[in-house]
């Protein structure tokens, strides 16, 4: 239910029209794979035509030819991608909202994506993600206290902008007690290598951390052993087991060439059975970035959609805490033990 989606970059940076388009065609696909409420992320900066201009076009640039897609800014991308979504909306049903990426390589952009979360909340930008490569750093725990994005970060919560940050992914453990202790973050990004340290695994139990996983996109990275290694389970099994939050999410369709519904398909030949498939989506649902009416709205439509479950929201859930509680009426508990990769694929 819950989808962070990434908009692809370059063939259309430049062009506000085709962003646009694009914007519209992708909740028009998502609402064919029966999605209610999906959440978009990338880096408008990313879609800039100066971020994508090849070294001839730039030199065209400096000669003083006109390049008109270069007077575009990220304020315009927004607009664009905002206007497609919300016409996609209006048009399909599906639900979509935006979570503006900062890239981990490209800090420079950090402070101006806060700005954008700002302005821009009231037209459906609900959340702020730390996205790019974990690498350099990654071990060291007061490396991030000097990075832009630790402030970023800090002022987001301050301002009661939710936040999600990719860690763990192909970094250790540790990346996700950064992410939650320094960053913030009440949603994680992948996740899997929380496994490898059950102190951290144990905190983000106790906190209710959710963890957005893909579950495609984890295996083509090569950031989960792969499908034909003996006796390697993937993490979202043990997410599962434990009944820990988590999502399921396609990562950047563009890349893995699924579809919510492809990743479903992969799940249920590791052994999810829909009871798994529904607790994952209210789970999505729960820790959505929505304002609280419009997730009560939301977690409304999907009891109809199941039927007979019965979710709540907490009575002082308010916009910077994703606590959860369930009512009286449980939904039926996923209750399979999960065999190896091998077993199941
Ligand atoms: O799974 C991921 N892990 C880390 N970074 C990612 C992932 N998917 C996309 N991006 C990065 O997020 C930015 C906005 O889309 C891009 O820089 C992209 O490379």
């Amino acid at each position: 239910m819950l989808l962070s989606f990434y908009l692809p970059h370059t063939p259309y940076s430049g062009d506000a029209a085709l962003m646009e388009r694009m914007a519209y065609e992708f909740v028009e696909d998502q609402a064919r794979d029966c999605v209610a409420y999906c959440e978009v992320r990338f880096s408008p900066q990313q879609l800039l035509p100066s971020h994508n201009l090849t070294p001839s076009e730039e030199e065209t640039d400096l000669n003083g030819s006109v390049n008109r897609a270069k007077e575009m800014a990220v304020d315009d991308v927004l607009d664009a991608v905002l206007k497609g979504l919300a016409r996609g909306e209006q048009q399909f049903g599906t639900k979509a909202r935006v979570i503006l990426c900062c890239v981990r390589q490209q800090s420079e952009w950090s402070w101006d994506t806060l700005r954008l979360c700002e302005e821009y909340k009231e037209r459906g930008v609900v959340g702020i993600d730390l996205s790019g490569d974990e690498g350099l750093g990654s071990e060291s725990e007061s490396f991030t206290k000097s990075d832009v994005e630790f402030a970023v970060f800090q002022a987001a919560k301050e301002k009661g902008i939710h936040r999600t940050v990719h860690a763990c992914e192909e970094g250790p453990a540790i990346c996700v007690k950064k992410a939650v202790e320094m960053f913030g973050a009440e949603r994680i990004g992948h996740g899997y290598r929380v496994l490898e340290d059950e102190e951290i695994y144990k905190r983000c139990q106790q906190e209710n951390i959710h963890f957005e996983v893909c579950p495609h996109s984890s295996y083509l990275t090569g950031d989960v052993q792969s499908l034909t290694t003996p006796s390697k389970r993937h993490p979202i099994l043990r997410f599962a087991e434990d009944e820990v939050s988590f999502s399921i999410n396609s990562d950047d369709p563009t890349f893995t060439h699924t579809r919510l519904s492809d990743e479903y398909k992969l799940l249920r030949s590791w052994g999810f059975t829909e009871a798994h498939l529904t607790h994952a989506n209210f789970q999505a649902a729960l820790h959505s970035f929505l304002p609280p009416e419009e997730k009560k709205q939301l977690i409304d439509q999907l009891q109809q959609a199941y039927g007979c479950i019965h979710y709540s929201l907490p009575p002082s859930s308010s916009s910077t805490s994703p606590s959860v509680t369930r009512s009286s009426t449980p939904p039926p508990k996923p209750s399979v033990t999960f065999g190896t990769w091998d077993e199941r694929s």
